[in-house]
């Protein structure tokens, strides 16, 4: 698989969660804001100091994502 358009903006993410409390993200369909921005943050080690809760409108895209 080729990297989603969100990679590109990966240390600009990290960057911007690092200095703010609250971070939106704005991205078209499919750029990858679900899947990857939660891998971004483990990577980051985020999950060592807290939990990445992954939320969806459904329970079955929540539970995939989460995976
Ligand atoms: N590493 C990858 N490389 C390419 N495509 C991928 C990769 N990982 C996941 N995909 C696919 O790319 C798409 C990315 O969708 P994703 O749900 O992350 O986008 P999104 O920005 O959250 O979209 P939406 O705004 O519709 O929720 C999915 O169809 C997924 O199957």
């Amino acid at each position: 698989m080729g990297d989603l358009p969100i990679v590109r903006f990966e240390e600009k993410i990290v960057e911007t969660v690092k200095e703010n409390p609250v971070v939106v993200v704005i991205g078209e369909t499919g750029s990858g804001k679900s899947t990857q921005l939660p891998q971004i943050l483990y990577r980051r080690g985020y999950a060592k100091s807290g939990i990445i809760a992954v939320t969806q409108p459904r329970r079955v895209a929540a539970v995939s994502v989460s995976r």
